[in-house]
């Protein structure tokens, strides 16, 4: 059953200009119809580079920002038309962990201040000792100590004070988290630890949550369904292991390429395919598809004009574009200056001449757009 539901989401920024009089000259598009269900008690993922509106998605579920069309339905209520004091009902049950958690924590409060605000400001808990006792025992869940209580935020490591975060979430008896990069600020090695306790989170008290995060690694094992965005919309879904075994849009088979590969064999031997150009400003989306000023497939005229619905091509994998079948089916060939590092090579620029011939070439340009993704 889908407990969140995301129908046609837009959120547009007014872009004013003036002292006097404040006029709009133009907007962000930074989500533009966005649709998508999260079923209880799983992981959906949102993946993208930065800047192609994952946290305005987040956020655009808890109202935090204005939602300019569509519907968010959390449980068979729609959030995006409840009036306001109805919604604060609702914020309590849609909590959000953020990227940085010494930046979202304050550092004057202790640990239980910090904890029971939220559950007191929502009507959690009868008393103080009733509060502290939920506290004790959300922390012992998250694996922090019960005399984290009357510690300070800066007396804790990077990773514990992330375990504060989900612990603050979590007192909240929340129906879904949504978890904004939540491992990114943290060390390699902090990151697998955080991950695996959302996980036994999960499973222990059958949570739901929303990962958005810019790396794909981040979201694979903990996402039942990942979604991918690209300049304000899902380009393509999927469940996690469909995506993985077989991206079809080429912007999720540019992001999977360039995620780097533990085993230097198989990084070797693999083919990464580097994207060209910048990402366009969400101000000025490109007409037809928006991913066509950078895609290596693009065919005339029809990417340029039409834009391409999510589709399901079978087995719940979507994805908005008009020639993933043809490019799986080999029909439709790279036809512009894509560059591709082929096997063994450090880098390789293949066009549509040396396509054929596998001339070799370089681009610094192609290099940078790679590391960006
Ligand atoms: N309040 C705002 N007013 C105007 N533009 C905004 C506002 N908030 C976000 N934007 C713009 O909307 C676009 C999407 O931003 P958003 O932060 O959602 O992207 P993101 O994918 O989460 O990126 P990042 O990972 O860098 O946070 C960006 O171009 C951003 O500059």
């Amino acid at each position: 059953m889908s407990l969140l539901k995301l129908d046609g989401v837009k959120v547009h920024f007014p872009l004013k200009k003036g002292v006097v009089f404040d006029r709009t000259v133009g907007h962000v598009y930074a989500v533009d119809g966005v649709s998508l269900s999260v079923e209880a008690g799983q992981t959906y993922g949102l993946v993208g580079e930065s800047g192609c509106g994952k946290t305005t998605l987040g956020r655009a579920v808890l109202r935090l920002v204005d939602i300019t069309d569509g519907s968010v339905v959390l449980d068979g209520t729609d959030l995006a038309h409840l009036p306001e004091e109805e919604m604060r009902k609702f914020r309590r049950r849609v909590q959000m962990v953020f990227q940085d958690p010494l930046g979202s924590l304050d550092p004057r409060q202790n640990i239980e201040s910090i904890l029971s605000e939220g559950m007191a400001a929502h009507g959690i808990g009868a008393d103080r000792e009733e509060r502290r006792a939920r506290i004790r025992e959300i922390l012992a869940k998250v694996g922090l100590p019960s005399n984290a209580l009357s510690r300070y935020p800066h007396e804790f490591s990077g990773g514990q004070r992330q375990r504060i975060g989900i612990a603050r979430a979590l007192v909240l008896e929340p129906d879904v988290i949504i978890c904004d990069e939540p491992v990114s600020a943290l060390d390699v090695s902090i990151q697998a630890q955080v991950i695996n306790l959302l996980e036994e989170l999960q499973q222990s008290m059958g949570l739901t949550y929303m990962v958005i995060a810019h790396d794909l690694a981040v979201v694979r094992h903990i996402s039942d369904v990942i979604g991918v965005m690209y300049l304000g919309s899902l380009v393509e879904e999927a469940p996690s292991d469909g995506l993985y075994a077989e991206p079809l849009h080429p912007y999720t088979k540019a992001l999977m390429s360039a995620v780097p590969i533990p085993d230097p064999v198989v990084e070797d031997s693999r083919e990464r395919i580097l994207l060209t150009g910048d990402l366009p400003s969400p101000a000025t989306p490109p007409a037809g598809c928006r991913f066509h000023t950078r895609c290596p497939w693009k065919q005339e005229t029809r990417c340029d004009t039409e834009r391409p619905e999510l589709r399901d091509l079978g087995g719940g994998h979507k994805v908005a574009c008009h020639y993933a079948a043809e490019i799986v089916a080999g029909t439709v060939r790279m036809n512009s200056a894509a560059t591709v590092v082929e096997p063994g090579l450090v880098k390789t620029e293949k066009t549509a001449e040396t396509a054929e011939t596998g001339t070799a070439g370089e681009s610094e340009n192609s290099e940078k757009a790679a590391e960006s993704v």
